[in-house]
């Protein structure tokens, strides 16, 4: 038996750091929306007692520490499965980017083994399972548009952005999202209006979500990596109706509203940057899972 499950990267439309924890995570708010540029993942049943991963990329680990063998452990575990299951990843999602490839996978392994191996745990407990893994993991296993709140993992459900183009740029360079964390200094950071962000989904008014786009994690990468700014700025001179830094970055992207701009951002950034693609919004949860 084989189930493909698709894995969308997310990209962060509005992201604000309220305050450190005592366990060391970061309390945020964080508005998600799903991209359609997606891995594919191919789960095969295996008789054996055993999680073999398969990937053609050289970016990412074949063994335990791959999210998706670890998604597929957990569920061994917590459903004490005896089969086995081989995931194949074709990997399109940028790695260490501030797309969620990572998440995105071990999400749809969640979803995927559920079905391999006939366990009917629903989706909300996917979830709950899924915040063991990493705390973006939750909101993948959704997919759509939510606000996440917590570590990342309390979420709840938005409506999709009115469909756009989406330009993303990713320079070579990785960046760790705990250093990014580590480095930040929230009293002097940039903060979003969440809840302006919320009111514009709401009313599915772009030129809102183009107005408050921003991500307190921004100043800290950029920091590091002067490339993001200069991404910024180009996909700016370019006619971008927004634009902003994903996650922990270092990947960028434009909101479009306009096919013709597309291509006039996309080619002034072929060239400077290795890694660039137009995809549009998912936005909504049905055409994720
Ligand atoms: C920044 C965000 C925004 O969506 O995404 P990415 O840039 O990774 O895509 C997330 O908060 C990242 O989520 P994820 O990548 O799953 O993080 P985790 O594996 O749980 O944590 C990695 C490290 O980041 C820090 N961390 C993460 C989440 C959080 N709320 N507070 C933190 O301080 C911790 O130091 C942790 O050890
Ligand atoms: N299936 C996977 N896909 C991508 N990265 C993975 C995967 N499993 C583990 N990793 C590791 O997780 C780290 C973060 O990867 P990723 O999820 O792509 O980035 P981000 O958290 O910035 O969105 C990388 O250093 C990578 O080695």
């Amino acid at each position: 038996m084989v189930v493909l499950e698709k894995a969308p990267a997310k990209i962060n439309l509005s992201l604000d750091v309220l305050h450190k924890r005592n366990d060391g995570f970061h309390e945020v708010e964080m508005v998600m929306t799903t991209v359609d540029l997606a891995d594919r993942i191919e789960l095969t049943l295996l008789d054996q007692d055993k999680i073999k991963v398969v990937s053609e990329s050289r970016f990412v680990p074949n063994d335990e520490r791959n999210l998706a063998y670890r998604a597929a452990k957990l569920m061994k575990e917590h459903f004490q499965v005896k089969q086995g299951v081989r995931i194949f990843i074709e990997k399109n999602i940028p790695v260490a980017a501030g797309l969620a490839g990572g998440s995105s996978d071990a999400a749809a392994v969640l979803r995927g083994v559920n079905k391999l191996w006939g366990l009917e745990a629903d989706i909300d407990e996917l979830a709950e399972l899924g915040a063991e893994i990493g705390s973006d993991v939750s909101f993948c296993v959704y997919g759509g548009t939510a606000l996440a709140k917590g570590r990342g993992e309390k979420i709840t459900h938005l409506p999709s952005p009115p469909p756009c183009w989406v330009v993303l740029a990713k320079p070579a360079i990785g960046v760790s999202t705990q250093t990014v964390y580590q480095k930040l200094n929230i009293k002097q950071a940039e903060h979003p209006d969440t809840q302006a962000m919320i009111k514009a989904l709401e009313e599915k008014d772009f030129a809102g979500i183009c107005t408050h786009v921003a991500n307190t994690l921004e100043g800290v990468t950029t920091k590091l990596h002067p490339e993001v700014n200069q991404i910024k700025e180009k996909m700016s001179e370019a006619g971008a109706d927004a634009v902003l830094m994903s996650g922990s970055g270092p990947t960028v992207f434009a909101l479009v509203a306009q096919d013709a701009r597309v291509h006039r951002i996309y080619n002034s950034l072929k060239g400077f940057c290795p890694e660039v693609h137009i995809v549009r919004m998912l936005g909504n949860r049905e055409t994720t899972c």
